[in-house]
């Protein structure tokens, strides 16, 4: 058997940072390997924007310190997808080009052909998904070899979500680079996500590879009751009228007598478990 020797593409350790009236990031440390795409998820205010922010290197931290990968060509697209008003589409690419290092015309040009976005429209007049797909298109011609995106499926209708998701995380999986992508759709990326980044109000509570962090959870269903049959740390439960759910952390799949159910836990289960959990204040 040949042993897989993951590089580290970022190495975070004891980051903090904090606004005058809040503490948006603590004590968060974590390796996310190189070639990954992590999703970064968390109820508003959990600190993403912030972790993002810091990572891309326009925000200093508090406390701590991270590393990246030498050389490495980092893109962010920012929330707010700033993008000139008063420039068209094809006049953003040209001064993108003249900004960057590295530069790939067609690329972008190719991105921004492929979603119909008009070239020559002011960003202005452009709707609020357009110009995502404007900050994506520059962000995607940069060539990066990390790319922090900051919500980027919230302004995209369904179907442009669904294409973006795919053919942007396909674009960046051949080129080898690591993405970062905050989101509320977390519906929207199984199959597409490797890596689990779960922030709760500033403290990192889950990461780790998706696929081993989904396989150390199950989910018990069973007759109302009122402790779990089966044995490890409860994350989350739900009583309803006849039925109770339990979301277990357990090393091995548990065998329970009928009528209990174990059932493998989705990253939609996970992540909407532990954030419900955290919103009741249950998990530290
Ligand atoms: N410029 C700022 N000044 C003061 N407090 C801030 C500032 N930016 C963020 N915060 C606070 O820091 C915390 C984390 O905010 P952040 O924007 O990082 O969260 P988020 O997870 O990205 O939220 P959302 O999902 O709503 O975008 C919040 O409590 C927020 O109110």
């Amino acid at each position: 058997m040949t042993a897989v020797v993951e590089t580290a593409g970022i190495a975070v350790r004891g980051l903090g940072k904090g606004y005058r009236s809040s503490v948006a990031l603590r004590d968060c440390t974590f390796d996310l390997p190189a070639g990954r795409v992590a999703a970064l998820v968390g109820a508003n205010g959990a600190g993403k924007t912030t972790l993002l922010t810091v990572l891309s290197g326009l925000l200093r931290p508090d406390a701590g310190e991270f590393t990246l990968r030498p050389g490495e060509r980092v893109a962010f697209v920012a929330q707010e997808k700033p993008v000139y008003k008063h420039l068209t589409p094809r006049v953003v690419l040209q001064l993108a080009a003249r900004l960057n290092l590295v530069w790939d015309q067609a690329r972008a040009q190719a991105w921004l052909e492929r979603f119909d976005i008009p070239l020559d429209r002011r960003c202005g007049q452009l709707s609020g998904g357009q110009r995502t797909q404007v900050a994506l298109a520059v962000a995607i011609g940069s060539r990066p070899t990390l790319l922090l995106l900051d919500e980027p499926l919230a302004d995209l209708d369904p179907l442009a979500r669904t294409e973006v998701m795919r053919d942007l995380l396909s674009e960046v999986a051949d080129s080898g680079a690591t993405v970062v992508m905050s989101t509320h759709i977390v519906t929207e990326l199984s199959g597409v996500v490797d890596h689990l980044l779960l922030l709760a109000h500033g403290t990192l509570l889950a990461d780790g590879d998706l696929d081993e962090l989904l396989a150390a959870h199950v989910m018990v269903v069973g007759p109302r009751a009122q402790e779990s049959p089966v044995r490890g740390e409860v994350l989350w439960d739900k009583h309803l009228d006849g039925q109770s759910l339990f979301l277990v952390r357990t090393p091995t799949t548990p065998v329970v007598s009928a009528p209990w159910v174990v059932r493998p836990v989705s990253l939609e289960d996970y992540v909407l478990a532990l954030l419900s959990a955290t919103r009741k204040g249950d998990v530290a």
